[in-house]
């Protein structure tokens, strides 16, 4: 061989180099598919493998020799679902197939004929099916389908934890992180004047309901909301009454730790659909057309060294008022569907108009100082009390004065007080009713003192 010309070496090599994985995979007797947590559509989420992955916890983790434990959704009892870099086998007409869940992306192809549902090397977790070429008809054909089609279903009829997202960076990557969304606010529980809340809770069903409308008329599945109003008035418990009424996943995006527009689209692709995108304080952002943005005086003049909205990067390390916009309505707006989106701000004057336009806002929701109306509801929210000889003066001295419902309901929590030794002799009601005198009297007494002190000072004072 050694004597053989040097031209013949390199034919030699050259032909070894490319037909040995085609022999090898001729002779491969197992065909791979790989669902890969990351689709091959840039940035966005493989359902299929969560579909895959409540099928294979249904069926094979009995037969799992490692099993991973969370807490449930009732925080007691745990949630077992299938270890990384486990193997479980499932059979199906007499076929079988070798499951492997990984949490790393495959460091190299294998030779055999390798179907790949989602070809990707840098997956950061997968399962990859198994089985004999010879029943790749049956397996691609009726097993997969119908075990996606199951944990797809599975799903479904799982009572969902809901979540609440935010995005924070570790390290230079932007990247969502969560916990069990688990705020109680209802709109049964919301003060707030009971027309306009009708108002929204209709424009929630619709919007629900709506799929079919929102195709006929070819818009994008869904709706903008911007909630305006003083401190205190509850906007951050209306996104939650909206969640809880909806059933959908929150996303807190904090767009301050947002590096530019392109890291804004990748967080905005990764959250799921059935999800309220929620951007507070809006007002405490500048932005302009021209795309400089900076924060606000609110939130120290300038902005800080490490801000990166910082005005003086370049064009590639800010988010713009574009970039934004695209976000809310332009072509990136429509991936995902079913999705509600909320901005919030104390100042609705200080946004820049192209942001509120109609259109882009589908509805701009007032939260407003506390009336009778939104205080009947606290009242008997916090003291289970629906009419009280106090009442009238209370609905006076409302209109009197600019009172938010968060200072109202400060007012009607229970004051920690010591019970007194004949309390024990009284019933629970009789108890119950003196406290609601108690915290009443004492909310009539914040409300004089507020209407006094606006005499001098006649914007909104703070109880
Ligand atoms: N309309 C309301 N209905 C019921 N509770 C309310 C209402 N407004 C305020 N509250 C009570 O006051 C607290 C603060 O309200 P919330 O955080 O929702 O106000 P906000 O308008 O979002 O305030 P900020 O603008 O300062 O973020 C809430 O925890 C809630 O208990």
């Amino acid at each position: 061989c050694s004597k053989l010309p040097d031209y013949i070496h390199d034919e030699l090599r050259h032909f070894i180099t490319k037909w040995t994985p085609l022999v090898a995979a001729y002779f491969n007797p197992y065909v791979q598919v790989t669902i890969s947590e990351q689709s091959d559509e840039q940035f966005r989420r493989n359902e299929l493998f969560d579909d895959i992955s409540a099928y294979l916890t249904d069926k094979c983790a009995g037969g799992a020799r490692r099993l991973k434990a969370e807490l449930g959704k009732d925080g007691k009892l745990p949630e077992i679902t299938l270890d990384d870099d486990v193997h479980v086998t499932d059979d199906h007409q007499g076929a079988r197939v070798w499951w492997y869940a990984s949490n790393k992306g495959p460091s190299y192809r294998s030779p055999g004929p390798v179907v790949s549902l989602f070809p990707y090397d840098t997956e950061p977790r997968l399962f990859r099916a198994v089985f004999h070429k010879r029943h790749r008809r049956v397996m691609l054909d009726d097993y997969l389908p119908g075990a996606l089609e199951k944990g797809r279903g599975l799903i479904a009829t799982m009572a969902r934890e809901r979540r609440l997202f935010t995005n924070h960076r570790p390290g230079n990557r932007s990247t969502w992180c969560h916990v069990p969304f688990e705020h109680p606010a209802t709109f049964d529980k919301l003060a707030m004047d009971p027309d306009h809340k009708k108002e929204i809770t209709d424009d929630l069903e619709a919007f629900m309901d709506g799929k079919q409308y929102y195709s006929d008329v070819g818009k994008a599945w869904k709706r903008g909301y911007l909630l305006h109003g003083p401190p205190g008035t509850g906007k951050s418990t209306l996104i939650s009454a909206m969640a809880n009424k909806l059933k959908y996943d929150v996303y807190d995006l904090d767009l301050t730790s947002v590096k530019n527009n392109a890291e804004l689209r990748k967080l905005f692709i990764e959250t799921k659909g059935k999800s309220i995108i929620v951007i507070e304080d809006i007002d405490a952002i500048e932005v302009d057309l021209a795309g400089n943005r900076k924060v606000a005086d609110k939130k120290g003049a300038g902005g800080s060294c490490c801000d990166p909205l910082d005005p003086n990067k370049d064009d590639g390390s800010k988010v713009t008022l574009s970039g934004l916009l695209s976000f809310v309505d332009g072509l990136w707006s429509a991936s995902g569907g079913e999705r509600v989106i909320i901005f919030t701000t104390n100042r609705v004057d200080m946004l820049d108009p192209a942001l509120t336009r109609r259109g882009r806002m589908d509805m701009h929701i007032e939260m407003s100082y506390c009336r009778f109306g939104a205080f009947k509801v606290l009242a008997k929210n916090y003291l289970k009390v629906e009419d009280h000889d106090l009442f009238d003066e209370i609905r006076q001295l409302l209109d009197d004065t600019d009172t938010s419902p968060a200072d109202v309901a400060h007012n009607l929590m229970p004051k920690c007080k010591k019970r007194r030794r004949d309390d024990s002799d009284r019933s629970s009601s009789d108890v119950a009713r003196m406290d609601a005198d108690t915290s009443l009297a004492g909310l009539v007494e914040t409300l004089k003192k507020a209407r006094r002190e606006s005499v001098t000072a006649p914007a909104a004072v703070k109880l």
